[in-house]
């Protein structure tokens, strides 16, 4: 069986149906939604555009032609044909195991079925299938699109291997599934998520904090060591050097006292709720829903890209995940072509991420350099030399680069690299690039940017094989009759 989505279904688009639908169709994957709101076209027209952002931001890496998204008018429509089907209805049992009693008659017995339910057990929703065996849980986290994790859970009839194929086919659309032992209420997250929940409802009626408080202790402390270390391994480092046991040792007395109101459900009275509500509304009101969305989004990607180069680069958590993803989406891309002519080279179209902005408030100076960088990665795969030929020993190296920075880019201003071969013999590759904004072309900065052919086995300057060497002279020829700009073999500090 295979281990790529072909198909996907989406039965329900809200929140969660929404965000599912744009991961499989900026996945490449066409999905058909099913779901009777009147408005749900909107609803998640507006999720996708967000969606669609937050990717912007999030990878160079080139995505798959998007999905085709149809909204149909029946479950069995929406199904036909779908190998993935993901139902995200409203968290009632009733409900939910009717949609998927539903969906199970008029699916492909083979086709898995994920529920998006946050704590109902698979045994529960699988009752009355005819084939309960490829049902399970995909427990997805807010917003599906950016946060990678589904916690993957079967029932007393979901056969072992669905798990397995569910996981596979997860990988592929950059997602992570982890499988659970056991069914339980609620799974790992949100036992986790609803026990702080509860605490911080006790903390809120005691007026021991408001709102915007007990979210700083979070969002300042371990909310921050949460998105990278979870919770052992940062408890592991707390022990200091006598690691766990002296940890445990130490706090462990303090469960017992205890220091917590967790088995005490709070009364949400009327009180209670205009209460937090309005607290809410003084922490966060000032924003509208999407906009906090994008926000959350912005700031997620900037998380993902920084553990995507921690534990020296190799990445780490969601960040290493990232990594891998991208790393899949290189290798799926097509082979990059151009003929060559006498035209300048569009190299690259990147947008400004969010972990490029500095205390300015403009792309901060070496993002204009990994442009420029990544603009000279994407001419050397023009000319053959991609992961295999690197792989195989073979590469070019920057020896010398000349950037002129000339004017701002802002968070989210999509840019694009145009670059002349200047005359070089291959063994040395003699660029100039322009760095502009797509929005009205202005000229952000340029680089003389010189490259050299290298054996990295031997660890020296080596001629490049003639395949590379022969593309490269293609357009090295072409841009001859280019005149060389002003500013190329500009000294630093020279005067016009
Ligand atoms: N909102 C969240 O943070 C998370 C929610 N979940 C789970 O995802 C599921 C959906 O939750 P949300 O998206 O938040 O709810 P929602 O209320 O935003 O969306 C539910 C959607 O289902 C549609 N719907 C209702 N009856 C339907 C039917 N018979 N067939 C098709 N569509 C139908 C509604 O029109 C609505 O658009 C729930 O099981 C929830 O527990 C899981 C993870 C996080
Ligand atoms: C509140 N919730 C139970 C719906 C939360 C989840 O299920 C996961 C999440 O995204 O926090």
């Amino acid at each position: 069986m295979t281990t790529k989505i072909q198909k996907a279904a989406c039965i329900g688009g809200g929140v969660i149906g929404g965000a599912w639908a744009a991961r499989f169709v900026l996945a490449g994957i066409d999905t058909k939604m099913f779901d009777p709101h009147p408005e749900a076209e909107r609803i998640v027209g507006e999720v996708m555009a967000n969606a669609e952002r937050a990717y912007g931001l999030l990878t160079m890496a080139p995505l798959p032609k998007k999905g085709k998204l149809t909204f149909v008018k029946t479950i069995e429509e929406a199904v036909e044909g779908a190998d993935w089907i993901q139902e995200s209805v409203p968290e009632r049992v009733d409900l939910k195991r009717n949609v998927i009693t539903q969906i199970d008659a008029a699916a492909d017995p083979k086709a898995l079925i994920g529920s998006s339910t946050s704590g109902i057990m698979p045994t529960e929703l699988q009752r009355d299938m005819k084939h309960p065996e490829r049902m399970f849980v995909a427990h997805p986290y807010n917003p599906v699109y950016l946060l990678p994790l589904a916690e993957l859970v079967g029932g007393e009839k979901t056969a072992p291997e669905t798990l397995e194929l569910a996981k596979a086919r997860l990988a592929p659309i950059g997602m992570k599934g982890v499988i659970l032992k056991k069914e339980i209420e609620a799974f790992v997250g949100d036992r986790l998520l609803e026990a702080v929940w509860r605490e911080g409802l006790w903390l809120i009626k005691d007026d021991i904090c408001d709102t915007e408080t007990l979210d700083d202790v979070i969002r300042y402390s371990f909310g921050m060591r949460w998105a990278q270390m979870g919770m052992f391994e940062t408890y592991r480092i707390a022990g200091g050097e006598a690691g766990m046991r002296h940890f445990i040792a130490q706090f462990g007395p303090c469960l017992s006292w205890p220091w917590t109101k967790l088995t005490d459900v709070v009364d949400l009275t009327d009180e209670l709720i205009d209460k937090i509500a309005s607290q809410s509304d003084a922490q966060s009101g000032a924003y509208g829903f999407r906009e906090l969305e994008r926000i959350r989004d912005e700031n997620l990607v900037g998380i993902m890209q920084t553990l995507k180069g921690s534990n020296g680069g190799k990445g780490w958590g969601a960040g290493k995940l990232l990594s891998e993803f991208e790393a899949q989406l290189w290798a799926n891309a097509p082979k990059p072509e151009a003929k060559a002519s006498a035209d300048l080279l569009k190299l690259l179209e990147p947008k400004v991420h969010p972990s490029w902005v500095d205390y300015n408030g403009h792309m901060t100076e070496f993002r204009y350099n990994q442009c420029f960088a990544d603009a000279a990665d994407a001419f050397l795969r023009l000319i053959g030399v991609d992961m295999d030929y690197v792989a195989a020993g073979h590469s070019y190296y920057t020896v010398e680069a000349h950037n002129q920075w000339l004017d701002e880019a802002k968070l989210g201003d999509a840019l694009f690299v145009e670059a002349q071969v200047l005359p070089s013999d291959g063994k040395r590759i003699h660029t100039y690039m322009w760095l502009r904004r797509a929005s009205d072309n202005a000229l952000l900065a340029t680089c003389e940017h010189m490259m050299l052919h290298v054996s990295s086995k031997e660890g020296k300057s080596v001629p490049p094989l003639p395949a590379v060497l022969e593309k490269f002279n293609q357009f090295a020829d072409a841009h001859a009759s280019l005149p060389v700009p002003e500013t190329a073999g500009r000294t630093v500090g020279q005067r016009k």
